[in-house]
């Protein structure tokens, strides 16, 4: 007799944190199925239902957003109908078919006047749309499914997808200087260490072994964007490139149409205990995500490594 491999819906396909889930190492008895837009317009709540209802899955994991800070200023309803009205579907189709949902939510939902760590139970004030839209999210979540884990994360980067170690790549290729942010701070965090504890958390929850709430996990360590910025181009300068000069700067020389948190730093110690889950330091993680978008350091100098590579 064979094991019984069981899905997990993932809704999301191309998106950061939804690729890290599809490339992460699954337990045996579990297997990722993504539902891109194309497939699943979370905000239908007719697909919704039919999709969760669709396969004898095991729990579902909602990787899909509205993640455009600044444009979602000026396109509330489409924030909100990604944001707020496509988990509150979600969760209704978790609660009748009896599964467990993770839900992605961001350190955005908080006012960021806070002098320490973010706690999961510290009341939210979001200060922009996108993060009024995911607390509305949050909200819709916890009144609906008792069967919900909500895990915030912040600052996400991958090799996938957009974010802010992609664009620093892009501007710093096109740019001598480049003027950033140094009063913001927050944990930069790798999208497949997130994977790593969505997984590591639904393992315990279908074991049995798990517990539902609302939980922190990031990377750990804290800096500011300027300081984000540094690492990268450090890393980018050990790889033999070219990097612009950087300077930093006061948030309100850098205005944008969204206000994002001065203090987004979130204090992971719960899913620590009740997990087990600890997160490794950003700038490890940060290396690993250059090594796959960057090319090998040293490898234009070294006449054995081209050797080897051959011709390029
Ligand atoms: N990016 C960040 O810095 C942070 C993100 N988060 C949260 O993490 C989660 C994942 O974010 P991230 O991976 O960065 O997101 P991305 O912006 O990289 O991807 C967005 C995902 O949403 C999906 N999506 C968009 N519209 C729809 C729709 N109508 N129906 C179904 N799916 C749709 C996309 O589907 P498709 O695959 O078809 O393109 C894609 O997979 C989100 O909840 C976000 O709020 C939290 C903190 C920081
Ligand atoms: C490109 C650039 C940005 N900045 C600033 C603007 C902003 O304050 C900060 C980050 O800009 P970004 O627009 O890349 O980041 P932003 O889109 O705000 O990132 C957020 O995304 C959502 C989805 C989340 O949930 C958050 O956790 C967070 O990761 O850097 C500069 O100061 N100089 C620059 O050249
Ligand atoms: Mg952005």
């Amino acid at each position: 007799m064979t094991a019984e491999v069981r899905p997990v819906l993932i809704v999301g396909r191309s998106g950061q944190v939804a690729t890290a889930l599809l490339r992460a190492a699954w337990p045996a008895g579990l297997r990722p199925e993504a539902r891109g837009r194309m497939e699943l317009d979370l905000t239908d709540p007719a697909a919704v239902q039919a999709a969760v209802a669709e396969r004898p899955w095991a729990a579902v994991v909602n990787a899909a957003a509205y993640t455009a800070v600044d444009q979602a200023e000026s396109e509330a309803e489409a924030a909100y109908a990604l944001n707020r009205d496509g988990p509150a579907a979600l969760a209704r189709a978790c609660r009748a078919a009896g599964l467990p949902l993770i839900h992605i939510s961001t350190d955005y939902v908080f006012d960021g006047q806070k002098d320490g760590a973010w706690q999961e139970d510290d009341p939210i004030n979001p200060q922009s749309v996108y993060g009024a839209s995911k607390a509305a999210g949050e909200v819709e979540v916890r009144a609906t499914l008792p069967q919900h884990v909500i895990l915030r994360t912040a600052w996400v980067f991958s090799d996938s997808g957009h974010n802010f170690v992609k664009t620093m790549l892009r501007v710093g290729a096109e740019r001598d200087e480049l003027r950033i942010v140094d009063d913001q701070r927050g944990s930069p965090t790798a999208a497949d260490d997130i994977a790593a504890a969505t997984v590591t958390i639904l393992e315990r929850l279908l074991s049995g072994r798990g517990a539902y709430g609302t939980f922190h996990f990031a990377n750990s360590g804290t800096t500011s964007w300027y300081g984000f910025a540094q690492a990268i181009f450090e890393e980018v300068a050990a790889r033999g490139q070219n990097v612009p000069r950087l300077t930093p700067i006061p948030t309100r020389d850098y205005p944008t149409p969204a206000a994002r948190p001065m203090n987004s730093v979130l204090d992971c110690r719960r899913i620590a205990q009740t997990y087990g889950i600890t997160p490794r330091p950003w700038a490890a993680a940060l290396s690993d995500t250059l090594d796959s978008l960057l090319p090998e350091p040293a490898a234009a100098q070294s006449p054995a490594i081209q050797t080897t590579k051959g011709a390029r």
